[in-house]
Order: structure tokens, then sequence, then C-alpha cells
């Protein structure tokens, strides 16, 4: 069985909802970025030993959180020694606004896993309207207002989180062999 792992920051428990639901169809354990952008030694032990690692992030000013940002400037010392190169990569943002700039957080996460060596895994359902609605091709982006709540966030970008963290699980159990 590939293991997965969804590593992720959520400022104010949107992006943590997402992050559960693709956990969820991934079959992953769920890490955490804490509000200081650190994560615990066992947290890195989880990243270090998974087959794929799907990265998670809120997009604020048109890109990930800084907490994201100093975890991905803490895997440099992955891209040192190669560590994580050939592991399965995904991921996926949550934002306010229709748009918001969230391709630029998901363009960043594919740059990281370029830069470690990964394997980048895309999101190909057809947007219906409600799968996949805001049409991203490139990882899961989901929206909801700025005022609401994490329940709030639509069902259809929860299953589609939920859809894609399975789709990741079976391409790297494919790789695997
Ligand atoms: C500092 C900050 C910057 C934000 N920038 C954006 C943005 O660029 N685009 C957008 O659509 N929403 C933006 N938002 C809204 C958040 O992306 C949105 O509320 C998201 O669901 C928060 O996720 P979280 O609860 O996981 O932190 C911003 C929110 C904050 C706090």
């Amino acid at each position: 069985m590939a293991k997965v792992a969804v590593v992720f920051h959520s400022g104010y428990g949107h992006t943590q909802r997402v992050a559960q639901f693709v956990a969820e169809g991934a079959g992953a354990d769920l890490v955490a970025i804490d509000a200081d952008g650190n994560l615990t030694d066992a947290q890195w032990a989880t990243l270090d030993a998974a087959d794929a690692v799907i990265f998670g992030s809120p997009t604020y000013m048109g890109m990930a959180s800084w907490q994201f940002k100093k975890f991905a400037d803490a895997t440099s010392k992955k891209w040192f020694t190669g560590a994580w190169k050939d592991k399965v990569a995904g991921g996926f943002t949550c934002s306010a606004s229709p748009s918001g700039d969230k391709l630029s957080t998901i363009q960043y996460f594919i740059t990281l896993a370029m830069q470690q060596g990964m394997i980048w895994v895309g999101q190909p359902a057809m947007n219906d309207g409600t799968i996949n609605r805001i049409g991203s091709n490139s990882g899961v982006m989901a929206q909801v207002g700025p005022t609401s709540p994490a329940e709030d966030i639509p069902q259809g970008d929860l299953d589609t989180a939920k859809a894609y963290g399975q789709r990741v699980t079976e391409v790297t159990t494919k790789l695997r062999g």
C-alpha cells in the first residue's frame, strides 16, 4: 500500500477541512504545519517515509501562506541530499474569491515539487458545475466567502478534494509497481 502524507497550513480552518477530505480520499496521514511554520521531528519523519506528499495552503495575498513557505524553505535540506526525489507530489489551496489568484499557490507547489525531483499529479476531473467547479487541472482549488466558516465550503469542492486524494494514491501505487 502506498504511503501518502498531506502536509498543510491553515490559519482559520478552511484549508484544514479541505485537507481532511484529500487525506480521506488518499488514505493519507495529515501533517499540520503549526502557526509558527514548524513541524516536529516526528512529522518530518512521516514525510520522509511517504511515497507521496500532497501540499496544502490557503492563498494569502496571491501566494501560499508564510508558514507554508517557511516549511518549503526547510525542505531545502531534502533538496541537498535528493531525499524526496521520485516521491509523488500534489497540491490544493483554498481562498475567498472565485479566482483569488489561487493558481499562483498551486504553481508554487509545482515548482517546489520540481525542485525536489518529485512527480506532480494533476487534477483531471471535468468541471461539471459541482465537481471541479472552479475548473482547475493543476491541483485542487476550493473557495468559500471571506466571512463563511469552513463548514460552508461547497460539498463539490470537498468531493473534488477527496477524489484527488484517491487519484494521488492510485498513481503512486502504479508507480511503485
Ligand atoms: C492575510 C490574508 C490574505 C488573503 N489573501 C487572499 C487572496 O489573495 N485571495 C483570496 O481569494 N483570498 C484571500 N484571503 C482569504 C483566504 O484565502 C480564505 O479566507 C481562506 O479560506 C483561508 O483559509 P484558512 O482558514 O485555511 O487560513 C486572504 C486571507 C488572509 C487572512
